[in-house]
């Protein structure tokens, strides 16, 4: 049964996540299985002795049975308590292993896989769903276990009457737990068949009520179209979800409940035939009471079983499907590297799921120490270029060398050491200042590489200085405009140059600077880093210009390279690109 696998593979986990809190979990759903059962015994046999005028007996069973209903309670109390802490520790285990194996591969070709992207999105998804976490199986596995138990002992006590009125209980109980838990399942299929309109309901949610968009949604007037379609995927959403509860489950109670009252009637009118002790007639009738008690909880629990089993095992199916990427193989150390040159050998590179060549045949070398810009059209291929140094991706065909090793044969996180990239986006971590430019690398004083950057007045100005959070979803934190954003990356990029990187990535970094602040933020970038390699991707040509050599990407490949006034000369693609440049905004040629 998947359910019973799935719950050894809760267990499993729950061992990992907290040995103390499984222990005493497991103990206090024995007790709680167990003082309840005690309970009908022990007052049986305080009405046997009550009956039977033996008062010390009467008092010392009443005193087990209490005893047994206040360990009922407080099992029940420890219970709550200890699978609530297992519960959040398993929840946290889980992402950790999700958030390890995302990130395991070198690359992000497995991320953008749709397939994997969605299982993984799934993964992430149905751990935010409260109310079917898997850590709720703590709380839920012991609610079935406690019913469970209780109706195998009640079966046994009952059989000490009439054997087959135990074994009729057994098998109406069971009939009616086996109803309970298709039903239950089929509803938590139902709720995971509709993910994907539920997370379409989440999106529209999060675009009506969450600041990046909330400027467009008033721009183009769309509060009422959002608000609709949340509607109406919330209309189909629950169309599939609250399906009505089949028939089986219903006459497996009905049949349930046959037995007990059969059960009862028997009890009494043997009692009332002086056939059966007062003491006796006390237990069954009680005993009957406890695993009706008994069932109702389990069926109580079912359905949140049953949706947290749903959720673990897709949970499962994203890590297996993250599993199959590949984790970087080269074991290459990249600590000098390079001394002469980053190259191209006939590269040719599509994206995951495209047959589209974004670099084509593509041969370039990047000399080390020395600065390489990289310009052409939109969509040229430059920045998926730089992905392919960075080793996010690996080529489709043709290979990339750093000196005399394959990039695929280097250690890559050593080799993602010697870069310091800075893309247009860079990240904005709602973090302090501080590590949003120290940024994983070792502790150090980054004011040096701030004052470089340009970005001295960004940190003065704020609130609490490098202790300022960058965000304001965080109380006194502050958010930076997009130009302040590019400076404090510009920062990172130094400092990770102050702490050994030698190869410095700029990807449009400065974009929402002015052409003039852009080019002279450059020319100190490279009276800075001179003797770095750099690889500059710009459109601006003012910037351009000062790099030692120019390549121009064309669809994927290589139609020009030479120095700035090399390429004019050419009177090629370049040539022309900046003569309109020139034109529009008076550049001198
Ligand atoms: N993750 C991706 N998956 C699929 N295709 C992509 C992906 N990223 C980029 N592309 C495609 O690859 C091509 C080259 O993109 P790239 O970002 O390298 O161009 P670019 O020269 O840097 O462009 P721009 O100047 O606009 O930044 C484009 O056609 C783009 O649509």
């Amino acid at each position: 049964m998947p359910s019973d696998s799935g719950i050894l593979r809760f267990a499993g986990v729950a061992w990992r996540a907290g040995r103390g809190l499984f222990v005493v979990s497991a103990t206090t759903i024995v007790l709680s299985a167990a003082a309840p059962v005690g309970a009908v015994v022990g007052i049986g046999q305080v009405v046997a002795g009550v009956v039977r005028g033996e008062s010390a007996r009467a008092v010392v069973w009443a005193v087990v049975a209490a005893g047994c209903l206040l360990v009922q309670w407080l099992a029940a109390a420890l219970q709550r308590a200890a699978a609530t802490a297992l519960g959040e520790r398993v929840d946290a285990v889980l992402q950790h292993d999700l958030m390890r194996a995302v990130s395991a591969p070198s690359g992000v070709r497995h991320l953008e896989d749709p397939a994997t992207a969605q299982l993984v999105e799934v993964g992430r998804d149905t751990l935010r769903a409260d109310w079917a976490r898997p850590g709720r199986l703590a709380s839920t596995i012991g609610g079935l276990a406690t019913g469970r138990v209780v109706l195998v002992a009640s079966g046994i006590i009952l059989g000490g009457f009439r054997w087959w009125l135990g074994a009729g209980l057994l098998v109406a109980g069971v009939w009616a737990a086996y109803e309970d838990k298709v039903a239950s399942r089929t509803e938590a299929g139902h709720h995971y068949g509709a993910t994907e309109s539920a997370r379409r309901m989440r999106y529209f949610n999060d675009l009506g009520t969450t600041p990046p968009a909330a400027k467009e949604i008033r721009l183009f007037g769309l509060p009422e179209y959002v608000a609709a379609r949340h509607g109406e995927t919330w209309t189909q959403t629950m169309e599939r979800v609250l399906s009505r509860p089949g028939r089986r489950p219903l006459v497996a109670t009905a049949a349930l409940g046959v037995v007990v009252l059969a059960g009862i009637v028997l009890v009494v009118r043997e009692a009332s035939a002086g056939r059966l002790s007062a003491g006796a007639t006390a237990t069954y009738v009680q005993t009957f009471l406890i695993a009706l008690a008994g069932i109702q909880q389990s069926s109580w629990t079912g359905l949140q079983t049953e949706l947290a089993l749903a959720t673990l095992r897709r949970y499962d199916e994203a890590l297996k499907a993250v599993a199959t990427a590949p984790a970087g193989r080269g074991t290459g150390p990249a600590t000098a590297l390079p001394a002469r040159a980053i190259a191209f050998h006939n590269v040719s590179f599509a994206y995951p799921a495209s047959d589209h060549e974004v670099l084509r045949n593509l041969d370039l070398v990047i000399p080390a120490g020395e600065s390489l810009a990289i310009v052409g059209a939109n969509g040229a291929g430059k920045t998926s270029l730089v992905k392919l140094v960075c080793g996010l991706y690996e080529p489709t065909r043709g290979t990339i060398t750093v000196d005399d090793a394959d990039l695929a044969d280097l250690d890559l996180e050593d080799w993602r050491r010697r870069l310091a990239v800075v893309f247009q986006q860079p990240l904005r971590l709602p973090m302090s200042a501080y590590d949003n430019v120290r940024f994983g690398r070792a502790d150090g004083v980054p004011d040096a590489a701030v004052e470089r950057a340009g970005a001295t007045d960004v940190i003065d100005a704020l609130p609490n200085g490098w202790d300022t959070i960058l965000s304001t979803e965080f109380d006194g934190g502050v958010e930076l405009s997009g130009g302040e954003w590019q400076r404090l990356g510009l920062a990172r990029a130094l400092y990770a140059v102050q702490q050994g990187a030698s190869v410095l990535i700029l990807d449009e970094p400065a974009a929402h600077l002015d052409a003039r602040s852009e080019a002279e933020l450059y020319r100190r970038f490279l009276e800075l880093t001179s003797g770095l390699s750099t690889i500059l991707i710009s459109h601006r040509f003012s910037t351009v210009r000062q790099a030692s050599s120019i390549v121009v990407l064309d669809e994927g490949r290589v139609i020009e390279q030479g120095s700035h006034e090399e390429l004019l000369e050419l009177d090629g693609s370049y040539a022309r690109m900046f003569r309109l440049q020139a034109a529009r905004f008076g550049e001198p040629a």
